[in-house]
């Protein structure tokens, strides 16, 4: 006989929402996502639809006695730790809901007022939303209307940021204790003003502002707007994933941001399923991978996701004025010199972060491996003492720099991630560099536009494009893609936020090193 050890403590939550056939919001969205979370979850349905990415072909309403039914089932045996609301279809629906909430007096309550669908179907009826306003949106703990849902439930314009947060004001009177809107419907440009959403170039740069107000405070939420077409069950997704939160205990900000990285991961891997708007990516794909299906989807590669995360940062850093002066041959030739010296003492402590990352690894032939790009860089260090002496700086001069601030800023912050963090700590720390250079080497190498005659950082060029630096920053892309994959799970938002944070402030610290380049211009 085997024996079972039943497990206690899991946590539980109840979703009350509508089925979607095609599997990419409502209720089967909300599953998906208390499953990748390790949530237990419980399912009320309100009404069953007929529905796939083009549209919803058909509405069945479930009569509100056995939506109450079916609540009083899970609520008497199983209870919640937390629930959520999606499509609640009708008044009479919304306040049987209400009521049980109130019987059984579930805690937190996430309130996702879905009104209409991406596809333009209605999921709640016109008269009922004065119901939702008026019994249902007082017992939340947190409210989520998108745009068009604050506009209906304030009678509200919303075209701008200050407009989001009078909504959020108005809103938060109704009597939740937390409104989140979600700034979806409205990407923003650099000045924060709203990008049309068909111009694709603007959509590129573009970011989206998710507002929390506690009935003082404003907490903004900034993230790259995703463009992909398969956005279906966003909102229903990130609900569910704020109401796992809550039930694990997370405070609102955290449960809220946590939700908030699992859909933009979500969206960053979504699915081409379907002719129309297909479902973001709820599952993580070691899943898949483990199941071993004949073509597993891949998740994104990391250092992708990793570059889209800081697309202006990036942009700032690797097409910087300083590089383009190097590819054009227009670089004072004072600047370049005071850049190299301080790059010479940068490989020093580049090589020292390398050095810790052998130190750090467990696998002899990745100790192995990590030591030998030490050596390279040593050999590195002498062709730039080689290449100093043909722009006229000596070993001298070279030894006797004195090192300067965003030098030390970036260096000692690669250091210190690699001290204070775990090995892709310090790879991530270390990645805007190799990559970085690896792709401005490439780029300035092939462009026609490049001075090759007669410029004199044209060495400087070849020797971020030539073979064995590539092949460097193959090895180096591969190592984080490997670490990654083996230690974060996709489900772990917080971590990747992280690591996206620590990418982000590396290639900042980057692009002041060129700065710095272009400093000693009058
Ligand atoms: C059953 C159900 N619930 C919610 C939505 C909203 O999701 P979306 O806005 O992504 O269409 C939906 N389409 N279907």
């Amino acid at each position: 006989m085997v024996s079972v050890q039943r497990q206690d403590g899991v946590p539980k939550v109840l979703t009350v929402a509508g089925s979607d056939s095609g599997g990419g919001a409502g209720i089967q969205a909300d599953l998906k996502t208390f499953n990748t979370l390790s949530v237990y979850g419980t399912s009320v349905l309100t009404a069953v639809t007929a529905q796939n990415t083009v549209g919803v072909q058909g509405i069945f309403p479930v009569p509100s006695e056995f939506v109450e039914q079916q609540m009083r089932s899970v609520l008497e045996d199983i209870g919640c730790d937390a629930a959520k609301t999606g499509m609640l279809f009708d008044a009479s629906i919304i306040k049987s809901v209400a009521n049980l909430f109130k019987t059984f007096a579930v805690s937190h309550v996430v309130v996702d007022p879905v009104m209409i669908s991406t596809s333009g179907a209605r999921l709640l009826n016109q008269d009922a939303v004065a119901a939702l306003r008026d019994c249902l949106i007082p017992l939340s703990e947190i409210l989520t209307p998108n745009i068009p849902e604050a506009e209906v439930l304030t009678g509200m314009k919303i075209t701008s940021l200050e407009h989001v947060r009078d909504a959020a004001r108005e809103l938060h009177s109704l009597g939740c204790r937390y409104v989140l809107v979600k700034g979806g419907h409205m990407p923003l440009d650099d000045a924060r003003g709203p990008v049309d959403i068909n111009d694709e170039e603007a959509c590129k740069t573009a970011r989206i502002v998710d507002i929390l107000f506690d009935g003082k405070e404003f907490v903004e939420y900034n993230n790259p707007y995703v463009a992909t077409r398969s956005t279906h069950g966003t909102g229903c997704t990130l609900s569910a994933a704020i109401t796992a939160g809550l039930a694990m205990g997370l405070k609102v900000r955290d449960a809220v941001n946590g939700g908030i990285q699992f859909v933009s991961n979500g969206l960053l891997t979504s699915f081409a399923i379907g002719k129309g708007s297909g479902p973001l990516n709820h599952f993580p794909s070691e899943f898949a991978l483990t199941a071993n299906r004949s073509s597993p989807k891949k998740r994104q590669s990391f250092v992708q996701m990793l570059k889209s995360t800081c697309p202006k940062e990036w942009d700032a850093y690797v097409n910087h004025k300083f590089v383009q002066q190097i590819g054009d041959g227009t670089l004072p030739i004072k600047c370049f010199k005071h850049f190299i010296r301080q790059d010479y003492i940068f490989l020093r402590h580049y090589a020292r972060a390398n050095a810790l990352a052998s130190y750090r690894e467990h696998e002899m032939e990745q100790i192995v491996k990590a030591a030998q790009i030490v050596a390279y860089i040593g050999i590195e260090c002498q062709m730039h003492v080689k290449f100093c002496e043909e722009w006229g700086v000596s070993l001298d001069e070279l030894e006797s720099t004195v090192e300067a601030t965003p030098n030390l800023a970036y260096t000692r912050y690669v250091l210190e991630k690699g001290m204070s963090g775990d090995r892709l700590d310090l790879r991530v720390a270390l990645g805007p560099c190799l990559i970085g250079y690896g792709e401005i080497g490439m780029r300035l190498a092939s462009d026609p536009a490049t001075k090759r005659e007669g410029n004199p950082y044209w060495p400087w060029i070849q020797n971020y494009a030539k073979a064995e630096f590539q092949d460097a920053v193959t090895e180096g892309t591969e190592i984080l893609e490997t670490l990654f994959e083996e230690m974060v799970p996709a489900s772990n938002t917080k971590r990747i936020a992280q690591l996206c944070d620590t990418f982000r402030q590396a290639t900042i610290l980057e692009e002041h090193f060129w700065e710095m380049g272009l400093s000693l211009l009058p």
